[in-house]
């Protein structure tokens, strides 16, 4: 890349820069081949029933196309089984970086993070709502810096009208 931008690799400030910059993608794809099994280690049977959210998490993903960043926050929901069965609150954030660390689309990852939760706690419901800007849009190409683009999934529960106001309210309120 160096040689082809008319760069000479052999100058003080570039010559480690292939080593970093391998270094670095290495560390933005960290989470391929991961399973998110084993994520969602701890699964506990709790007794609650009601919604549980987990909003404002923050992540850096790489666009697919253009091997460049997407970052913003993922909200992730959830409404328990018949026997309450419930995870750890961080195991929600750490399924967000197994799926943002790989070259990805941002639907993709939205989808990704809701069928791996469906699988792992057979809930009533899940709604994953994820807002991001993408580099791509905003250093490059059609140069929109602040556009964000906004993408849901929704499972069970989350499809009826009011289960879903509920939770886009919480993920919205006091911003
Ligand atoms: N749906 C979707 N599109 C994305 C995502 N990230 C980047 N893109 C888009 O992928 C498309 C790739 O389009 P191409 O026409 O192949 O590439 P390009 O010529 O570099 O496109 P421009 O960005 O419009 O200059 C662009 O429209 C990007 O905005 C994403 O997460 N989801
Ligand atoms: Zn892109």
């Amino acid at each position: 890349m160096l040689i082809g931008i008319g760069e000479d690799p052999d100058r003080e400030g570039l010559r480690k820069t292939p080593e970093r910059v391998a270094r670095a993608y290495r560390e933005a794809v960290e989470g391929l081949g991961r399973d998110p099994s084993e994520v969602l280690t701890t699964v506990f049977d709790e007794g609650h029933e009601e919604m549980v959210l987990v909003r404002d998490i923050d992540f850096t993903s790489l666009c697919e196309h253009h091997l460049v960043a997407f970052a913003g926050r993922a909200h992730v929901a959830y409404i328990p089984n018949e026997s309450g069965q419930i995870t750890g609150l961080s195991k929600l954030a750490r399924l967000v970086d197994l799926y943002s660390r790989r070259p990805q689309v941002q639907e993709r990852l939205t989808t990704q993070i809701a069928d791996a939760l469906e699988q792992a706690l057979s809930p009533r419901g899940v709604m994953v709502v994820v807002e991001a800007e993408h580099l791509c849009m905003s250093m490059r190409g059609v140069r929109k810096p602040g556009a964000r683009t906004m993408t849901s999934a929704v499972r069970g529960q989350f499809l009826s009208t009011a289960t879903r106001n509920e939770g886009m309210s919480l993920i919205l309120s006091h911003r």
